[in-house]
């Protein structure tokens, strides 16, 4: 795309600290200058039609940044408020982000199938990704961390899938989500050994090591009266967010003619961004919410 001929000649006289402007000529020999072969360089990456485009974020040694800022074992809801907070941020500037599913340092996010967003380059949508979250990230810290500085600024890693059916889409998520699920019931597991069953970590390790799910449940039950069904849910599913139409109300005072001044309530509906901490794997979640796949082609 050519600039426009302003735009070029401010750049022109910054650059060469010419006295004078260049003829529009000149200008237009610039533009198609014998280096503009360069761009050739440049590779397609336009993400093929009528799949969904997910960009997942995973942040970049996340073990030493929980250390380092004294993150709560296993679940720091500071860090998890924050990570929402600001996938959050990117729905709210991304247009044609369906659903965001994320849980420990990592978030992925589902463009819809028809988005032609960034003319659908991978690069483009995904470092605008990155990009917003890790400002946002940065930007929010304060409203969920207090006090407690930020040390070093946090980097986030992405990548981009291409799923072409809504099966393939649905797996995916179940996969990020059994994933959360897995992570989680460990980390109770070992964090429960350790804080309240007063085991070294190497301890928990061994104790843990080879064990089911059953087995972790039946530790944690029997020897600790805890029942793992009823931890905290956004802890055991991660957080899912989508769009949902929700009714606003607020009050404002107007003044009628005679009757003086009268406060009045009104309701508007909005598209808002809302959390949900539920399961995704099955089916109930996603015909409760019918709009957020499309047909499969
Ligand atoms: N204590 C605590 N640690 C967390 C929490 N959320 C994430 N983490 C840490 O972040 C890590 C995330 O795991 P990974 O993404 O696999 O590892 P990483 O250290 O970020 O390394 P790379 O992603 O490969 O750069 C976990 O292993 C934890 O150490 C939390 O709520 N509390
Ligand atoms: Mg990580
Ligand atoms: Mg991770």
């Amino acid at each position: 795309m050519l600039r426009p001929v302003s735009a070029l000649f401010e750049k022109f006289s910054r650059i060469s600290c010419h006295r004078s402007l260049p003829s529009t000529s000149t200008v237009s020999a610039m533009a198609k200058s014998k280096y503009e072969y360069v761009r050739n360089f440049e590779t397609d990456d336009t993400c093929l039609r009528n799949c969904y485009i997910v960009v997942r974020l995973d942040g970049r040694n996340f073990h030493k940044f929980a250390d380092q800022h004294n993150f709560t074992k296993p679940n720091d809801d500071r860090a998890l408020g924050l990570m929402s907070r600001s996938a959050r941020s990117v729905m709210e500037d991304l247009e044609d982000i369906a659903i965001a599913y994320g849980q420990s340092d990592e978030f992925s996010f589902v463009f819809k199938k028809s988005t032609n967003w960034f003319k659908r380059r991978a690069s483009k949508l995904m470092t605008h990704v990155a990009s917003q979250f890790s400002s946002s990230y940065v930007f929010f810290w304060k409203e969920y961390f207090g006090e407690q500085p930020l040390l070093y600024p946090p980097g986030f890693d992405g990548r981009v899938v291409l799923y072409p059916s809504n099966r393939n889409l649905r797996d995916y998520l179940s996969w990020r989500q059994a994933d959360c699920h897995i992570n989680n019931l460990y980390n109770t597991a070992f964090w429960t050994l350790v804080q309240k069953g007063g085991l070294s970590k190497t301890q928990a390790e061994e104790r843990l090591n080879g064990t089911l799910s059953g087995d972790k449940n039946e530790i944690l039950f029997s020897e600790f009266n805890l029942n793992y069904n009823n931890e905290c849910a956004l802890h055991r599913k991660g957080t899912t967010l989508i769009w949902e139409k929700v009714d606003e109300t607020s009050t404002k005072k107007i003044t009628v003619p005679k009757e003086g001044e009268k406060e009045v309530t009104f309701t508007r509906t909005r598209r808002k961004v809302t959390a949900h901490y539920c399961d995704i794997i099955a089916d109930s979640f996603w015909n409760e919410h019918p709009d957020i796949l499309e047909e499969d082609c």
